[in-house]
C-alpha cells in the first residue's frame, strides 16, 4: 500500500474497525485510510479531558517530536486531525499488540527474548538521544509488538527535547530514576535507568523497586535498593548489566552503546535483520 500521504484528514477518510485498547485519555481503534487502503491505529482523545489535565502542550510536543523520528523500533505517528470535541492521532498499527499483555501472559521472558528486546530498545534510544529527544516514560505499557515480533516504543507524550529540562511527574513511579523522583535536573540518562528497570521486569516479571506503598517505592528507588530474587534463576551477566544501569549517579550509568557491547546482550540478543 502507498504510504499514508500527509493531508488534511477527517474521520470520513477512515473506516473504523475493532477497538485495540484503551489508554488513560482515550480509546484506540483499528482503522483503514480509504484512499490508500493503509491499515492504521486511530487514537481518539477528548479535548475536554486534555484541557482539564492541562496536557495540550505535551500532545503538541509529541506530534512535533514524532514527526522527525523514523526508526523500526519506534511506532510511527503519521499525523493528527480534530473535530469539535476530539483529537485523533493517526498511528502505525502494531499487529501483535501490547507488550505488557504478553509479559502478563508469560509471567517473565527468557534471557534470549529479554536481551533481544533490550538491544532493540537500546538502539531506538540511541537514535532518539542522537536527535536530543529523551522519552522519559519507557515502561511495558508503552511498548508494542510489530508483525515480526520486534518491539516498538510508543507514546512520546512525556518526551522532551533535552535542552529544556522538565520536572513534570508522570504515571507510575516504578520506572522513574532517582533524579526524577527527587525532582532534580535530569538528562538522557533517565532512559538508561528505565531500560534497566525494564530489563529486570522482563526477567523477573515485576519491577525491581515495587512496594505496596508509594512512599516505599520512592525510598527503594532513591536508595537503589536492588535485590535479585532466587527464582527464576538468572545469569550473573544479566544481573551485572542491570546493576550497571540502575546506578544513582546518572553520569555513572552504562552508556547505551556500551549496553549493546555488554556480554549478556552479545551472547543472548538475536540480531534483527
Ligand atoms: N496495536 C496497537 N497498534 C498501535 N497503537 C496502539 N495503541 C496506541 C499506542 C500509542 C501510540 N502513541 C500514543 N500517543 C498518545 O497516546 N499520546 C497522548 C495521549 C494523550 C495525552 C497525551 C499528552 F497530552 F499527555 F501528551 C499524549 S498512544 C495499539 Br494497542
Amino acid at each position: 500500500a502507498s504510504a499514508v500521504e500527509k493531508r488534511r484528514w477527517t474521520l470520513n477518510d477512515f473506516d473504523i474497525g475493532k477497538p485495540l485498547g484503551r489508554g488513560k485519555f482515550g480509546h484506540v481503534y483499528l482503522a483503514r485510510e480509504k484512499r490508500s487502503n493503509h491499515i492504521v491505529a486511530l487514537k481518539v482523545l477528548f479535548k475536554s479531558q486534555l484541557q482539564q489535565s492541562q496536557v495540550e502542550h505535551q500532545l503538541r510536543r509529541e506530534v512535533e517530536i514524532q514527526s522527525h523520528l523514523r526508526h523500526s523500533n519506534i511506532l510511527r505517528l503519521y499525523g493528527y486531525f480534530y473535530d469539535q470535541k476530539r483529537i485523533y492521532l493517526v498511528l502505525e498499527y502494531a499487529p501483535r499488540g501490547e507488550l505488557y499483555k504478553e509479559l502478563q501472559k508469560c509471567k517473565y521472558f527468557s534471557e534470549r527474548r529479554a536481551a533481544t528486546y533490550v538491544a532493540s530498545l537500546a538502539r531506538a534510544l540511541i537514535y532518539c538521544h542522537g536527535k536530543h529527544v529523551i522519552h522519559r516514560d519507557i515502561k511495558p505499557e508503552n511498548l508494542l509488538i510489530g508483525a515480526q515480533g520486534e518491539l516498538k516504543i510508543a507514546d512520546f507524550g512525556w518526551s522532551v527535547h533535552t535542552f529544556n529540562r522538565r520536572r513534570t511527574m508522570c504515571g507510575t513511579l516504578d520506572y522513574l530514576p532517582p533524579e526524577m523522583v527527587e525532582s532534580v535536573e535530569h538528562d538522557a540518562s533517565v532512559d538508561i535507568w528505565s531500560l534497566g528497570v525494564l530489563c529486570y521486569e522482563f526477567l523477573y516479571g515485576v519491577p525491581p523497586f515495587e512496594a505496596k506503598e508509594h512512599s516505599d517505592t520512592y525510598r527503594r528507588i532513591v536508595q537503589v535498593d536492588l535485590k535479585f530474587p532466587p527464582r527464576p534463576i538468572i545469569s550473573s551477566t544479566a544481573k551485572d548489566l542491570i546493576s550497571q544501569m540502575l546506578v544513582k549517579d546518572c553520569s555513572q550509568r552504562l552508556p547505551l552503546h556500551k549496553v549493546l557491547e555488554h556480554p549478556w546482550i552479545v551472547q543472548n540478543a538475536e540480531i534483527s535483520g
